[in-house]
């Protein structure tokens, strides 16, 4: 059974999923502080969070058993990822659920600010009839400035194209033949700052956004400009805009997000005339909420069920198309990985992965994950997955090199996994063949043709006649049934290997018996999951 722990409010028609799966129980417990966080988590599976929980390095490390951080909305700016990556938990959000949403809020906001709507309303109920004090602008022919144009900044421009607003836009992935179809000019930075009588912005907080408006960019703004961040705060220099509405350069600002929630009471915003505030409402609707809990529910259940999933964001994102393309192959690169560093003595230096034929015209990077993950379990067991083992390779310095060649050397599809330590070089290839599943086809050059699963007993001999009989022999003496049988070699009367599928452990002792055999160079058993 799966535990799944519920730690901020998050819709229950949407967590629906998870409430009623009957391998998953679902405990809910809003508003803990880290310490309680931390004394309860060690039982759960999966943490569903909104943005008030923050995740800490000290959470994770308490987190023995969790697999999966579902982020209920876009920003993780909560939860460390890095920690989360070192731990090997998959870090996922919804970042479709709440996009309309806080396109409206942040529209909103706007027309609150043009019209001074909060302003007036809070006057006229205090019973003062103010018709003087509030007069407004309207957006129809003003320029509106967009920093960030993905999901949100792209449907507040075409919402502001139907109020008939000039936009001008900003962000290092739109392309022109984008922009021209949602009706915005491209435009730089300081372009967009100089010409703009509204600016929204729409990005995440990164190093590169953090206060992308702060005073220089004020310096040279239109004098009477109004600006709004619904995105995230610290984009914008709070304390240079105070100063730049003082002085006349901006004419209001309405913020939903601040650079510390909740703001300290004395915070300027919340006093500023020309200053308009919501508690970060930007996704709070009951539309985006159920649909960001749906989203997340699924992909956690997924997850916890070990079936494919999407929107993992400490994992590189993979198009469907891709997906499902590669997602056949990350058993076979698993056991490649596992398989050849059973098969290697010493300290591994260097994996070296090679993609040949089909798999060389895609991304296959989590395939390589997966090949990574395979290596490691072998010392590294049940710690290593694909979220953490690019990371684990790198801390130990194990180099990692990736080849691709479109000849796959008589197989559609091949798979190569090369491992060199401090003493040997060892080498496994693998294909997915069409109605037979997952096959090893090379060990060690040698050509042969076997299923990766359950125990292999793996022998290095002379091409001698008779020695098969004599591993044959031994085996059966012991008890030990041979399912099947391969023989690779190079050249008749020279090195050989022997791939035995058996049904039972071969134990130590029955391997030195087999070293035992004359011409008989190396025996080795190596087992799957
Ligand atoms: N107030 C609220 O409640 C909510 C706030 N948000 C926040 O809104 C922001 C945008 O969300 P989405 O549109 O869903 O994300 P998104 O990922 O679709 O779009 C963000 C865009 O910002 C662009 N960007 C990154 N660095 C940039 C830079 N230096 N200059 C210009 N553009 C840059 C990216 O290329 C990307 O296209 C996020 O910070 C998110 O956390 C999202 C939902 C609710
Ligand atoms: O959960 C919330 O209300 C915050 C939403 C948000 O900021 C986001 O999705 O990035």
């Amino acid at each position: 059974m799966f535990k799944v722990l519920v730690s901020d409010p998050i819709s229950d028609f949407g967590i629906q999923l998870l409430m009623d799966a009957p391998d998953v129980t679902v405990d809910k417990k809003p508003g803990l502080s880290e310490d309680e966080l931390i004394g309860v988590i060690g039982e759960y599976d999966a943490l569903l969070v909104r943005s008030q929980t923050k995740v800490t390095p000290r959470i994770m490390q308490a987190a023995k058993k969790l697999k999966v951080i579902g982020r209920a909305g876009v920003g993780v700016d909560n939860i460390d990822l890095d920690a989360a990556t070192k731990s090997g938990i998959i870090v996922i959000n919804a970042p479709d659920g709440n996009t309309i949403t806080t396109c409206e809020h942040a529209f909103a906001m706007m027309m609150a600010l043009a019209r001074h709507i909060p302003q007036a309303y809070v006057k006229t109920i205090q019973g003062t009839w103010d018709r003087k004090s509030f007069v407004g602008v309207e957006l129809r022919n003003k320029t509106l400035g967009v920093l960030g144009m993905g999901r949100i900044g792209s449907e507040v421009a075409k919402r502001a194209k139907a109020f008939g607003m000039e936009i001008i836009g900003f962000d290092p992935f739109m392309t022109e033949e984008r922009a021209e179809k949602i009706g915005v000019k491209l435009g730089t930075v300081d372009e967009i700052i100089r010409q703009a009588d509204f600016l929204t912005v729409h990005t995440p907080l990164t190093a590169e956004t953090k206060h992308m408006i702060a005073r220089p960019q004020f310096e040279v703004m239109k004098k009477g400009m109004r600006i709004v961040n619904c995105a995230r705060g610290g984009i914008i220099d709070e304390l240079a805009l105070v100063e730049a509405i003082d002085e006349g350069i901006v004419a209001g600002a309405a913020f939903d997000v601040f650079e510390a929630e909740p703001p300290q009471a004395d915070h300027p915003f919340l006093t500023h005339p020309k200053i308009i505030v919501t508690p970060h409402l930007g996704a709070s609707t009951i539309e985006a909420q159920e649909n960001v809990a749906i989203d997340v529910s699924e992909q956690v259940l997924h997850i916890l069920r070990e079936e494919p999933f999407k929107n993992a964001v400490n994992m590189p994102p993979v198009p469907a198309t891709v997906m499902n393309k590669i997602q056949p192959y990350f058993g076979l690169a698993e056991k490649l990985g596992y398989f050849t560093a059973q098969m290697s003595k010493g300290p591994l230096l260097e994996i070296v992965v090679n993609y040949s034929g089909d798999l060389a015209e895609v991304d296959t990077q989590p395939i390589t994950r997966y090949i990574v993950k395979g290596v490691l379990r072998q010392h590294l067991g049940s710690d290593v997955n694909v979220v953490n083992s690019m990371h684990l390779a790198k801390v130990r310095d194990i180099n990692i090199i990736v080849q691709q060649s479109s000849v796959a050397k008589g197989f559609t599809n091949l798979l190569s996994v090369t491992l060199r330590t401090n003493e040997e070089e060892r080498h496994v290839a693998g294909t997915l063949l069409n109605g037979y599943g997952e096959r090893i086809v090379q060990i060690d050059k040698y050509p042969v043709d076997v299923a990766p699963e359950g125990h292999l007993l793996l022998v290095k001999h002379n091409d001698k006649p008779g020695l098969i009989g004599s591993v044959g022999t031994l085996l059966g003496d012991n008890g030990i049934n041979i399912a099947t049988m391969q023989v690779g070699r190079k050249i008749v009367g020279g090195s050989a290997i022997m791939v035995l599928s058996v049904d039972k452990i071969v134990t130590a002792e029955v391997i030195q018996a087999l070293k035992n055999i004359p011409d008989l160079n190396k025996a080795k058993e190596i087992v799957f999951f």
